[in-house]
């Protein structure tokens, strides 16, 4: 089957996705966008369960003693040119901490876990120090932040103040909402290359490279991208015909799984549109429903995850181009927690390929060629 569509590669207890409801670990995703907190999720992907008040305040507090980078890593970071891709600073940022974690070929469930805690706790702090590094300013240490949100620490590494409360529950709602996403191609990466026993680094580096792609995760800068290109809602329609007449994609459109539109795209809408009144200037959020209107009309194609976030991205203040290493930050949940379970119970993952090359050959000597 092309692209494995509709293929079940493994069994898995994280997620599931049935006749168009997204579960993690049997919640719905409306319920824990609702009523969730990011770590609380986190806490619900890696142990199978909801925490109790005890073990979220145990979990908040090992992911803020463990939010602070290796020095080193700045060094990193300036040694990249400014304008470098943002995903490909991310994917080097990840490999890069493999050589400064002792327990890298441990794969037991407990060395797992507290590499899940050390890898989850930074990924914020990298991507706020690439936005800082590569604009001239310097990083902000985590160290120096009191919070216990990631949501909180991320908007505040990058912008070195404190942010809003309406903003910070805003990045919290988008963190649950991108946290986990069952088979998705990243998640997939990740799993394929644990597989091989290899570690949870080189699995991270496998789904950040494969996120980084327009047709998974930078779906959303590229959604961005062209509703900057469009301007006004004026010019919603003459954009969306002339797209369809060159054929071409339309980003944040479609899905390999929901038929009838994405869960997550729904409750992004709301978000968007109370982030745009928040900010008193709704044209994004004008512009992307007409957008969406249309396309669903001429094309019969409903938004996905990568639509909407666009738009409650641009309204929190975040540059364009970090928008897919943001989704990275959240679905580090996820992968993380796949990696647990392919280490907990492995099998090479090696499928076959069906050949349609040519039939077999004779050899023939270099000179006779
Ligand atoms: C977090 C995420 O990864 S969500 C996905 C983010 N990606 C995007 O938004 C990129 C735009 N969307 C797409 O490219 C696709 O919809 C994908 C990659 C997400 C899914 O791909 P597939 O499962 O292979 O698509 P599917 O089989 O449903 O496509 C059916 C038809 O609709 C077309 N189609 C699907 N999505 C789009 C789109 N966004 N714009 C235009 N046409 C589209 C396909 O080209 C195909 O046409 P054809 O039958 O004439 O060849
Ligand atoms: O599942 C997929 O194919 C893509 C997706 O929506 C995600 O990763 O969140």
């Amino acid at each position: 089957m092309a692209g494995l569509a509709d293929i079940i590669a493994c069994d898995s207890t994280i997620c599931s996705i049935e006749d168009g409801v997204l579960r993690y670990r049997g919640y719905a995703i409306e319920e824990l966008a609702e009523h969730a907190s990011f770590e609380e999720v986190i806490y619900l992907l890696w142990y199978g369960r909801l925490p109790n008040c005890h073990e979220l305040k145990a979990l908040k507090q090992d992911l803020a003693e463990n939010a602070a980078l290796p020095p080193r890593i700045y060094d990193l970071l300036r040694m990249y040119a400014p304008w470098g891709n943002a995903m490909a600073k991310l994917r080097t940022c990840l490999s890069f901490l493999t050589h400064f974690d002792d327990e890298v070929m441990d794969h037991s469930f407990a060395a797992d876990h507290r590499k899940a805690v050390r890898i989850m706790a930074r990924m914020a702090a990298i991507v706020a120090a690439i936005e800082r590094i590569r604009s001239g300013r310097e990083p902000v240490d985590p160290a120096t932040i009191r919070t216990q949100s990631l949501a909180e620490l991320f908007l505040w590494l990058l912008a070195g103040e404190k942010p809003e409360p309406v903003a910070v529950k805003a990045m919290d709602k988008c963190l649950v909402l991108h946290a986990e996403h069952e088979l998705n191609a990243s998640t997939f990466a990740a799993r394929v290359t644990v597989s091989t026993m290899s570690d949870t680094y080189s699995g991270m580096v496998s789904a950040i490279g494969t996120l980084k792609g327009a047709l998974h995760g930078n779906a959303n800068e590229q959604v961005a991208l062209m509703l900057e290109e469009i301007g006004d809602v004026d010019r919603v329609e003459a954009y969306i015909d002339g797209k369809i007449a060159d054929g071409g994609l339309i980003m944040g459109f479609g899905h390999r799984v929901y038929k009838n539109g994405d869960p997550r795209a729904r409750v992004l809408k709301e978000l968007a549109r109370e982030l745009g009144e928040w900010r008193q200037d709704t044209r994004w959020y004008d512009m992307a429903v007409k957008v969406a209107g249309l396309v669903r009309e001429k094309k019969g194609l409903l938004p996905n995850v990568d639509f909407y976030s666009a738009v409650v991205y641009t309204y929190l203040g975040i540059p364009r181009d970090l928008f897919t290493l943001v989704f990275a930050i959240s679905r580090t949940s996820g992968w993380l927690a796949h990696i647990m379970e392919q280490h907990e119970n492995n099998r090479l993952i090696r499928p076959r390929a069906n050949y349609t090359g040519k039939g077999a050959g004779t050899w023939l000597p270099l000179a006779d060629r």
